[in-house]
């Protein structure tokens, strides 16, 4: 058996129960080499239990035992090469030793770079923010904070800007972890009374990069290693780029003082991107994967799926799969075919109904209010709001938007999208506003 993947389950085996041990994790084979550990499920199903509720525990504790983060690929099939029984691990852990700072392996994707970023308004200035932090780092804007709705890309450009700062000096020590691989090796470290390696690991890196930083809420714990370890980082001018679902400010049970640090550096928010941008990234995607698509299909694809990038991916790969499987070409009437059920789930939230409903909820006002002849600027703000996000989500006409808003003429509606489009370019308020509703609707 893999020496490490062994090591891994001594010390999940206090973690975990003896079940849950024996059903997901024994049956898995292992195997390590530099690049990583590769653990190899009997099944599909084991491979997405593992990856749903254990694999942020294994790369904590992967983390805690090599001393520093460890890719882990997980795929069906065996380790042919070196059959492994996996058997019950032996006892008495000992204390894992931490790995000589020249062994430094990072972890990055290197799938993820700006060439393969498709830039669009919606993520020009994130782009350009990761650049600057790639090609001058700890010195341009520290933190970095690139925030906004799942998929859109943030995790793209935090990897794409790590792998810039590599490319540009490959002893750069650059660390990438989702937060709650930051949570649970801090668990591990408090358990294992290893506090001081888990603070030094942390510390000794050019470039900490943590995803997804809205999982620290409520942790207050976490909240106190992180802002030391951040102080600690940012005053050497080590370069630290965070993601976070939502403007930090926004994220409830966040700690002030931590919230404050986030501001000092620069925070740009990642937004949905437009149709042209979503129809450029679906050709470049696939583009990269092989896969024949024209621009009738990625118009298709673009128009109806607008949630986020990681849906029109899911879309392409599906695509792909089933052309490949039956032998034909992905044409319009292909696409339409093989997911519809798919662009119906997409079509169906995005009613003028279910926008005004959404909306009314949003502002906290009642519906028939917001459908209702009063002016005040309570009401009309959000009415404006909803009648432009009804123009702008589906293929109503402006008279009939303005009909199913108490019968008003299309010169309000269009009035209404002119005056919104405006704020939402200039207002960063109204901007959050918009595109948490658009997450809504279109999610
Ligand atoms: N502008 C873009 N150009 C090319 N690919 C993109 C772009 N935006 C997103 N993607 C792709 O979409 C997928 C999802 O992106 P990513 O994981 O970076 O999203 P995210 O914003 O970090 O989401 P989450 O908050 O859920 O982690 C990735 O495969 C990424 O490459």
């Amino acid at each position: 058996m893999s020496d490490l993947w062994r090591r891994c389950l001594e010390r999940l085996e206090g973690d975990l129960s003896a079940e849950d041990l024996h059903t997901w994790l024994m049956p898995l084979q292992a195997r390590d080499d530099a690049d990583g550990l590769q653990l190899f499920a009997p099944n599909s199903y084991t491979l997405d239990t593992v990856r749903e509720r254990y694999l942020p525990r294994i790369e904590a504790v992967l983390l805690l035992l090599i001393g520093k983060a460890w890719p882990v690929r997980l795929e069906v099939g065996s380790n042919s090469t070196r059959p492994v029984a996996v058997a019950k691990p032996a006892a008495a852990p000992k204390a894992a030793p931490i790995a000589p700072a020249a062994a430094f392996h990072h972890n990055l994707d290197p799938h993820y770079t700006f060439e393969t970023f498709v830039e669009g308004k919606s993520n020009q200035l994130g782009k350009a923010a990761a650049m600057q932090v790639a090609t001058n780092p700890g010195r341009a804007y520290n933190p970095l904070l690139l925030y906004g709705g799942t998929g859109l890309g943030k995790t793209h450009l935090m990897h794409a800007a790590g792998n810039l700062m590599r490319e540009r000096n490959p002893d750069f020590k650059v660390m990438y972890l989702r937060s709650e691989q930051f949570v649970g090796s801090m668990i591990e470290a408090l358990r294992a009374k290893s506090m001081d390696q888990f603070k030094q690991r942390f510390r000794s890196v050019d470039a900490l990069l943590i995803d997804d930083i809205q999982f620290f809420a409520g942790k207050d714990t976490t909240q106190e290693e992180f802002f030391h370890t951040f102080n600690a980082l940012f005053e050497s001018k080590q370069q630290i780029i965070l993601t976070c679902d939502r403007y930090p400010k926004e994220v409830d049970k966040l700690e002030p003082r931590l919230k404050s640090r986030l501001g000092w550096g620069l925070s740009v928010a990642i937004e949905p991107p437009d149709f042209e941008t979503r129809a450029a990234i679906l050709l470049a995607k696939a583009h990269e994967k092989g896969v024949a698509v024209d621009e009738n299909v990625a118009m298709l694809l673009a128009k109806r799926i607008r949630s986020n990038v990681r849906d029109l991916e899911g879309a392409l790969n599906t695509l792909a799969a089933r052309a490949n499987f039956y032998g034909k070409p992905i044409t319009t009437d292909f696409a339409e075919e093989t997911l519809r059920d798919l662009l119906a789930t997409h079509a169906q939230a995005i009613t003028i109904p279910n926008i005004q409903k959404i909306t009314a909820e949003y502002f906290n006002v009642r519906l028939q209010d917001l459908l209702s002849k009063r002016r005040v600027r309570s009401l009309a703000r959000p009415r404006q709001i909803a009648m432009t996000l009804s123009k702008e989500l589906t293929e109503h006409s402006l008279p009939e938007i303005g009909e199913a808003f108490g019968g008003r003429d299309h010169t309000t509606v269009m009035h209404a999208c002119k005056t919104i489009r405006k704020f939402v370019e200039t207002d960063a308020r109204m901007r959050q506003d918009w595109e948490q509703l658009i997450r809504t609707l279109t999610g």
